[in-house]
């Protein structure tokens, strides 16, 4: 460790603490040694460094007031090349800045509201869904926010969980989560000669290639098929229709657009399902919580009605409740890594140019100097603090959306993820009354609120619940608001497969 750095574990010769890096969960070692070397730690990655975060004021510093410098991603050659992907494009790739802009342009809260119509439609199915097959929720919950980011973004829903473009999605995403495994490709930069093995000598070559075939496929599949569809007048203001005809404003060619339908893919689907999982999952294991929320619902929503937006104003125990989601599983437990562009000084320590840097949420939203009993899921402590810490303790270095990211790169699809995390919660707990399941002895099975998928984006493993509708009125309303929802969803019914088609049918002939 170079003199000047912050303090860290110790490191051996030439790896650095490389021998120590955790290659799964990693947000738990980090908070390990947070607690052991400070908010504030350095860890060798062979020659480079890494900065680790656990720190909200030193968050607040570095990420957000000198965020022009603290706003890139690391390089990471394969990721560059092969699969070019916006979540880790380094800010040096000129691209980076047109598609930032053009992103933000069109995920404004006015823009996103646009988008609430076709949201509630497929937030009233998902209620739907799981009220004809409890047992799938989890999927039920993929298929939802897929279909919504597809809706949103190409104007085309996908009505099933096996419709091929969601079908298509996930298996990309699988093959995308393999190659980003540690240890599935070299450490090219590292070792950079070995970018010029050829092909055929290297199967991570390979497996990238056919990881990018896949989602080219699809990206540029759908960007085509909005454009056929300009063509023929049969606009449904889709986020890509926008881009495409605003194309040379935004400086945008083919390439750049294809991909940005894929980034806003990839950054809107699996996040918001997972909030959703996780949300089931605390809800099942904190029965408390979940009461307060049922009687908290009944009171401002009552017995007759489904939720509206505009309700959420009048339930402070449910915002409580969002929050508390976020902090006690947040979706990017280590957000996702930046770097620096120019080096900083920080508390008398240097950050060099080039460092990495993990801004540890996980670490930071379960500090035991912040909060009560961080372990719990208690949405109380919302109530109590703005950001949800210990009266008494200066919370005012974290935000209500810490959860979304830091800085320039805060998440740009916020809106259209909190719209949806608001409406589904609200309808969730309207709707039913979550336990955990019986096993075929008829004892209850014990759910693990620790049983968690690796990755930076990370959500619950599959996990069984038993989920029933709160009254038989209920059941009923979602049936009547679900065959309403019909002209909503049949603007966004483009192009379906013969499977699809009839689905739409069936379901709807009752
Ligand atoms: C529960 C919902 C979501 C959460 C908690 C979430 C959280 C995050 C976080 C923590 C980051 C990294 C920020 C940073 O580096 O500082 C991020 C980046 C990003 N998110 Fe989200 N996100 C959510 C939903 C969405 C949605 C719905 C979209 C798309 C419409 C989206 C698109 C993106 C993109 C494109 C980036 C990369 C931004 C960049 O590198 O400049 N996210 N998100």
């Amino acid at each position: 460790r170079e003199p000047g750095l912050p303090p860290g574990p110790p490191t051996v010769p030439l790896l650095g603490n490389l021998h120590i890096f955790p290659t799964e969960f990693a947000h738990y070692k980090f908070t390990e040694w947070a607690r052991q070397y400070g908010g504030f730690y350095s860890l060798k990655m062979g020659p480079g460094t890494a900065i680790v975060l656990t720190d909200a004021a030193a968050v607040k510093e570095l990420m957000d007031r000198r965020s022009g410098s603290t706003v890139d991603r690391p390089a990471m050659h394969f990721v560059l090349a092969i699969i070019l992907l916006v979540l880790l494009m380094p800010m040096t790739a000129e691209n980076w800045r047109t598609l930032r802009r053009t992103a933000h342009a069109i995920l404004t809260p006015q823009a996103s509201a646009r988008h609430l119509p076709i949201q509630q439609a497929e937030a009233t199915q998902l209620l739907h869904d799981i009220l004809l097959r409890p047992q799938s929720f989890y999927t039920h919950i993929r298929r939802y926010s897929n279909s919504v980011i597809l809706s949103v973004l190409y104007g085309k829903r996908a009505p099933r969980y096996e419709t091929p473009e969601t079908t298509a999605f996930f298996k990309a995403q699988h093959e995308w989560e393999l190659v980003l495994e540690p240890g599935a490709t070299p450490p090219v930069d590292l070792i950079p000669i070995l970018k010029y093995v050829p092909e055929r000598w290297a199967k991570w070559k390979r497996d990238c290639t056919k990881t990018r075939k896949l989602q080219r496929d699809l990206y540029f599949g759908l960007l085509d098929e909005t454009k056929e569809r300009i063509l023929r007048g049969e606009e449904n203001g889709s986020y890509m229709e926008e881009i495409l005809t605003r194309q040379q404003e935004f400086g945008m060619d083919r390439e750049i657009t294809g991909y940005l339908g894929g980034v806003l893919i990839e950054g809107g689907s699996d996040t918001t399902s997972s909030y959703l999982q996780s949300l089931i999952l605390a809800m099942i294991a904190y029965p408390d919580s979940q009461k307060k929320a049922h009687e908290e619902i009944d009171r401002v929503v009552g017995e007759h009605r489904m939720p509206t937006l505009d309700d959420l104003e009048h339930m402070p125990y449910i915002r409580a409740m969002i929050l508390e989601t976020h902090r006690f599983r947040p979706v990017a437990p280590l957000m996702v890594p930046h770097a620096t562009l120019a080096p900083e000084e920080y508390k008398g320590y240097v950050i060099p140019e080039g460092a990495t840097i993990f801004v540890n949420a996980w670490g930071i939203f379960h500090d035991p100097a912040l909060y009560d009993d961080p372990e719990s899921f208690s949405p109380g402590r919302y109530l109590l603090t703005e950001n949800g810490t210990k009266p008494g303790v200066d919370g005012s270095d974290l935000r209500p959306n810490f959860a979304f990211g830091v800085g320039r790169r805060i998440c740009p699809g916020i809106h259209l993820a909190q719209n949806s995390i608001n409406i589904n919660t609200m309808n969730l707990v309207w709707a039913f009354n979550f336990t955990t399941d019986t096993d075929a002895g008829g004892s209850p099975i014990e759910l693990d609120t620790f049983a968690y998928q690796k990755g930076i984006l990370t959500g619950p493993k599959p996990f069984r619940a038993k989920i029933t509708p709160r009254t038989a009125e209920k059941a009923e309303i979602i049936e009547r608001e679900f065959l309403e929802a019909a002209d909503t969803f049949s603007k966004f019914e483009f192009g379906l497969s013969p499977e699809d088609k009839e689905f739409v049918v069936q379901s709807r002939a009752h």
